[in-house]
């Protein structure tokens, strides 16, 4: 056994691949990566971590949909809770599976729907023209820094009801939170010295008395006052709001901004329909999508596309890869604000589908709409820089000037 080969597996009934979906090579640029899986077969062996990989649209839909074979209570990262101890207590509804999952879903679902949306579109509409009306007069500024994290640092946390204070702490957990769904490696070593400080302050943030009356925290509380679940279990489905609704909407804005900074003959059809808003969202997120994986653990002995999977197997679901799947999309790796991205898997699928949908799309569609209104062109100023992630495709940086009308 050479020192370089991985010890494998026998029995495994798929394309093996030397493929490391956490190196920083595959970080930095996954797509050619997405293109040999793809190619590979439905579903892949991925050596360096022994576990199947998923990259066809149609596979990672239907192992999705299929909550009963492909679980999350073992963890949708690439530790299986049933042998290890999560990085932190467990999400009551992310890394949940029925009957729990059901009674978290139904409280969060009410809290984030889109009659709740309705509710706060106003203050989210007025703060997207503020905030751009502001670039413009600034000119030149970052289009993650300034505007990226801006926007969801600002309206999020006021409609979950949090104090103002320490709200960049958010982006600190949430760059936690996502990492902690890899490995081990140096992008979640480096991002775990950055997170202590501020667990204590996440979990103080997630108790009722800091948040104000009728804001979506207190909401979930007000569910426990009615008995639908216990208030300590409230807590921990508000923390739930702050880990997923923060970096997630950050890098959607600030992956849509690249992508119309890069293509300005996508943002001139834009200027030119604004309507088009919430739909150049969508296709922002088919093309480079903010969340690329996530994984699920194999419940029971099961054929999947062909291939036997052995119970405890850890499977991950490229969703970006699926979203680039030439199966599903004609020209898949153009990004056209005129494609309908109908049945993308940005958001996932099946029962644990983004429960926060309309939350991020409307933050979409108001600062899309905010900027037509104001700026003919946005001009890029320099590269952008990366910040990697085991999870989620994030620039640290974008240099440009807003062009006003
Ligand atoms: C562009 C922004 C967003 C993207 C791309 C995104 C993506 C996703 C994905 C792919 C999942 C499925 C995870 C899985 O199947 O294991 C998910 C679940 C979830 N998302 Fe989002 N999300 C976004 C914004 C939000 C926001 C704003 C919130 C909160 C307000 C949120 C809260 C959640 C929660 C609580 C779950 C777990 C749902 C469940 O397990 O039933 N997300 N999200
Ligand atoms: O309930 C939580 O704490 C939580 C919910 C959702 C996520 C998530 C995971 C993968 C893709 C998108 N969102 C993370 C955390």
């Amino acid at each position: 056994m050479s020192d370089t080969q991985t010890l494998t597996r026998d029995g495994i009934d798929a394309p093996r691949l030397d493929i490391d979906p956490f190196s920083d090579d595959f970080l930095n640029m996954p797509y050619p990566y997405h293109e040999r899986m793809r190619e590979a077969g439905p579903v892949v062996w991925l050596e360096p971590y022994q576990l199947w990989g998923v990259a066809r649209h149609e596979e990672v839909r239907a192992g999705l949909n299929d909550w009963e074979n492909f679980i999350s209570s073992a963890g949708v990262g690439l530790a299986n809770f049933r042998t290890e101890k999560p990085f932190r207590p467990p999400s009551l509804i992310l890394e949940a599976d029925p009957p729990q999952h059901t009674r978290s879903r139904t409280v969060l679902a009410r809290v984030l729907s889109p009659k709740m949306m309705q509710k706060v579109r106003a203050d989210f509409e007025k703060q997207a023209n503020e905030l751009i009306d502001r670039l413009v007069e600034q000119g030149e500024f970052d289009a993650i820094k300034d505007l990226a994290k801006a926007y969801p640092l600002k309206v999020f946390p006021d409609a979950v009801g949090l104090a103002a204070e320490g709200r960049d702490n958010l982006l600190l957990y949430g760059d936690m939170v996502f990492n902690a769904f890899g490995p081990r490696n140096h992008v979640f070593l480096d991002a775990v010295g950055r997170y202590e400080p501020v667990r204590e302050w996440i979990m103080n943030q997630c108790q009722r008395s800091e948040l104000s009356p009728d804001g979506f925290g207190d909401l979930i509380y007000q569910a426990a006052d009615a008995g639908e679940i216990k208030h300590e279990e409230a807590t921990l489905l508000v923390r739930s709001l702050l880990s997923a609704g923060v970096d997630t909407t950050v890098n959607g804005i600030g992956n849509a901004m690249y992508c119309l900074a890069q293509f300005p003959e996508q943002y001139d059809k834009l200027v030119a329909n604004p309507t088009l808003a919430r739909q150049t969202f969508e296709e922002a997120l088919r093309f480079e999508s903010p969340v690329q994986t996530f994984f699920r653990t194999v419940n029971r002995p099961i054929e999947f596309a062909g291939t036997p999977m052995l119970a405890n197997d850890k499977v991950i679901f490229f969703l970006a890869a699926a979203n680039r799947d030439g199966r599903q999309w004609k020209n898949p790796d153009v990004f056209d604000i005129e494609r309908k991205p109908v049945g993308h898997m940005a958001f996932g699928s099946g029962i644990h589908g983004c429960v926060g949908q309309a939350v991020a799309r409307m933050e979409g569609e108001l600062i899309f709409t905010a900027m037509t209104k104001r700026v003919k062109r946005i001009e890029m100023l320099g590269e952008p820089t990366r910040r990697l992630n085991n999870t989620l495709r994030a620039l640290e940086s974008l240099p440009v000037r807003f062009v006003p009308h």
